[in-house]
C-alpha cells in the first residue's frame, strides 16, 4: 500500500532518503543491554524512566546541536536518563550510525538506534540495544514488512521498539508480536504534539507489553500526565536538547520523587 499522502511532505522525504539509503556489510549479532531490566532499575532507584535522546536537529527544530554527541550522552546518563536513544538518520536529523557506536562504547545504559529502518539490510549498519520499527512507513511500496522486520532484527538479537499513531497501528504492533511498544504523540501528516494521542491509545495496550510514551514532553506536568496514563517509560528529544542537558534530564527523570 502507498498512503503518502496522509503524510507531511518533510515526513515524505525522510522516507524518500530511507528507502535509498544502504546497509551494512555483513549479518550483525548484537549482544544487548535490557531496556526493561534498566527501567526497572531506574523505578527502584526512585527515577522515572526516560529515554533521553541525542537529536542534533530535526525538520521541527530550529538550529542545530553541535556539542560533541558522547558529552551530551554523558550528561543525560548522570542526570539520571535510564536509557538513551540516538539518531543516526544523516538527512534530516543530524545523525550518524558513528555517534551511535562512540556514545554506546562510552555509556553502560542500553542504547536505542533512532532512525527509519525500511529493509532487512539497514538493520546491519550499526549495533545497538534496541531498534526502532515505524508500524506506518513499514506499509509503504518498497519496504519490508514488519512482521518480516521483527524477526530479522530479533534474529540478530536486537530488542525491538515499535513505533504506533492509533489505535489500528496498535493491533498491527501487537499482532506481530511486538514486546515494546512506543506511542508517539508527533503525528505524522502535520508533525503536530498532542499528548492526547498516547491517553487514547494506551489503555489498550496489554500489561505484559512495555509502553513508552513518545514526543511532545516538556515539563513535569506532562511527565506526570503521562505515567498517570499508564506510560512505562517517556522518550523525551527536544525538551533535554535544549539547554542544560543535565540539568534537564534531572529535572523530568525526578518528577515523582518531588512531591
Ligand atoms: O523531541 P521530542 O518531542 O521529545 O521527541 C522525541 C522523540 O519521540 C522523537 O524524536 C521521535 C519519535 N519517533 C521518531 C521517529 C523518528 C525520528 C524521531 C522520532
Amino acid at each position: 500500500m502507498d498512503a503518502s499522502g496522509e503524510i507531511a511532505p518533510a515526513v515524505k522525504s525522510i522516507l524518500a532518503a530511507a528507502r535509498e539509503r544502504g546497509g551494512g556489510d555483513e549479518r550483525l549479532s548484537v549482544d544487548t543491554r535490557s531496556l526493561p531490566a534498566a527501567f526497572a532499575a531506574a523505578e527502584a532507584d526512585g527515577r522515572v524512566p526516560v529515554i533521553a535522546e541525542v537529536k542534533p536537529t530535526s525538520p521541527t527544530t530550529d538550529g542545530e546541536r553541535t556539542d560533541d554527541p558522547v558529552a551530551l550522552a554523558e550528561e543525560m546518563v548522570a542526570g539520571g536518563a535510564a536509557a538513551l536513544s540516538v539518531l543516526t538518520e544523516p538527512d534530516h536529523f543530524g545523525g550518524s550510525p558513528e555517534n551511535l557506536r562512540r556514545i554506546r562504547a562510552a555509556v553502560d545504559v542500553p542504547v536505542l538506534r533512532k532512525d527509519f529502518v525500511v529493509r532487512e539490510a539497514q538493520l546491519d549498519t550499526v549495533a545497538a540495544d534496541v531498534v526502532l520499527l515505524i508500524v506506518r512507513f513499514l506499509q509503504e511500496d518498497d519496504t519490508d514488512d514488519l512482521d518480516d522486520l521483527l524477526a530479522a532484527a530479533r534474529d540478530r538479537g536486537f530488542q525491538v521498539l515499535v513505533e504506533v499513531h492509533d489505535g489500528t497501528e496498535l493491533q498491527q504492533a501487537l499482532d506481530a508480536g511486538a514486546d515494546i511498544v512506543g506511542v508517539n504523540n508527533r503525528d505524522l501528516a502535520q508533525l503536530n504534539v498532542d499528548l492526547d494521542t498516547f491517553e487514547r491509545v494506551a489503555p489498550d495496550v496489554p500489561d505484559d507489553v512495555t509502553v513508552l510514551a513518545e514526543s511532545g514532553i516538556e515539563t513535569a506536568e506532562d511527565v506526570a500526565r503521562m505515567r498517570a496514563a499508564g506510560a512505562d517509560g517517556l522518550l523525551i528529544g527536544s525538551a533535554i536538547m535544549d539547554g542544560s542537558v543535565k540539568e534537564k534530564t534531572s529535572r523530568l527523570t525526578q518528577t515523582e520523587t518531588e512531591t
